[in-house]
């Protein structure tokens, strides 16, 4: 038995995978108007319009109404704390973080958030190149699940794996996190410079030195190189930076082309983008693109003056 909290893209989408296999999953969503409909019409019409709810999935408002075995938390990064305050009863669950990035107001990450609020909690990441719509749509995936505990990790793979969605295994969380969150990051950047008409050649540039910036601050902070250039760092990446899907992406190319952006759409890069460098200005790590990246957001810097500062900074070795 699965629940699944959170009823938007990727939770609806990982619902429905899981569900189909005949594993009976609880999707819960806060908002009784959306719970009814989802109820009565058996699809997340919202999110996932055509993708029919599996018999196995069961939709809940109520969040006492939840099995046991493993909760995955499928809200946004910068809801995450809020989220686990308002759902006490998700207590002896193993929580499966599903989100990707860094809290603003603390620096923390998925895992150290889950932690905060449950201490001793047995804590997973799922995290990798995935869009919900391929998903749902019994594409094939691979994503990385990531538990400090193996046994665990060994546990959740096995019974978080469905016919289209392969999860391989971590002992580093540290590293998968860091990857997701700033995944996102260069993902804005890559769609300003092509929003900008800056070219693939300046898309590939930044996506490598983004590489860069996304080791440098893992292996800071303890990562393993490996999982960088594992699922849940370089195939994000390339996955995010490059597709008209991703949100991050098509936020960061409305930069670039100076339109404006629904600020109702999830962009998790833009937050996080701002908790990265403060974390790294306290943790003396360059990282220009991250910082180019909240200039824009910002509205201080233009995409023109990006590149001059990215292109006159001092030459060095790769
Ligand atoms: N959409 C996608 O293709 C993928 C998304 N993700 C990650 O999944 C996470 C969630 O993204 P999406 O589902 O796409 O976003 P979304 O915008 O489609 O849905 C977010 C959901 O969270 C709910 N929510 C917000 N605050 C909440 C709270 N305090 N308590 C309970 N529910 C709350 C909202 O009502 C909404 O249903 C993000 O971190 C994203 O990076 C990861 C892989 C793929
Ligand atoms: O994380 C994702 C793909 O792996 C989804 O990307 P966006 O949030 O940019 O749409």
């Amino acid at each position: 038995m699965i629940s699944v909290i959170g009823a938007g893209a990727f939770g609806t989408a990982l619902a429905i995978s899981m569900a189909r296999g005949g594993t009976p999953v609880t999707l819960w969503a806060r908002d009784a108007d959306h719970v009814a409909r989802m109820q009565a019409d058996r699809v997340n019409a919202a999110r996932l319009p055509d993708m029919a709810f599996p018999e196995a999935l069961r939709v809940t408002g109520d969040i006492t109404d939840l099995p046991d075995g493993p909760a995955l938390l499928s809200v946004p990064m910068q809801k995450l704390r809020q989220a686990l305050i308002d759902a006490p009863a998700l207590r002896d669950h193993p929580l499966v973080a599903c989100c990707k990035g860094i809290e603003l107001t603390t620096t923390k990450s998925p895992s150290q958030v889950i932690e905060e609020e449950r201490p001793g909690a047995q804590i997973a990441l799922l995290t990798g190149p995935s869009f919900a719509q391929d998903i749902a749509r019994r594409l094939p995936t691979a994503l990385t699940l990531a538990c400090a505990d193996d046994a665990l990790g060994r546990d959740l793979q096995q019974r978080l794996t469905t016919a289209n969605l392969r999860l391989y295994r971590t002992t580093d969380v540290t590293g998968a996190e860091i990857g997701g969150a700033l995944k996102n990051v260069m993902a804005i950047a890559c769609g300003a410079a092509i929003g900008a008409g800056l070219g693939e050649s300046a898309r590939a540039a930044l996506m490598t030195r983004g590489y860069a910036e996304m080791q440098r601050m893992a292996l800071a902070l303890g990562a393993r190189p490996e999982t960088l250039a594992g699922l849940s760092g370089f195939g994000d990446l390339t996955l995010t930076c490059t597709s008209d899907l991703s949100r991050n992406y098509r936020f960061g190319r409305s930069i670039g082309q100076g339109d404006d952006f629904d600020p109702a759409i999830t962009v998790e890069g833009a937050a996080t983008a701002r908790a990265v460098q403060a974390q790294a200005r306290e943790m003396q790590i360059d990282m220009p693109i991250t910082d180019a990246v909240v200039g824009l957001i910002g509205g201080d810097l233009k995409v023109p003056q990006v590149m001059d500062l990215l292109l006159s900074r001092p030459l060095k070795e790769e």
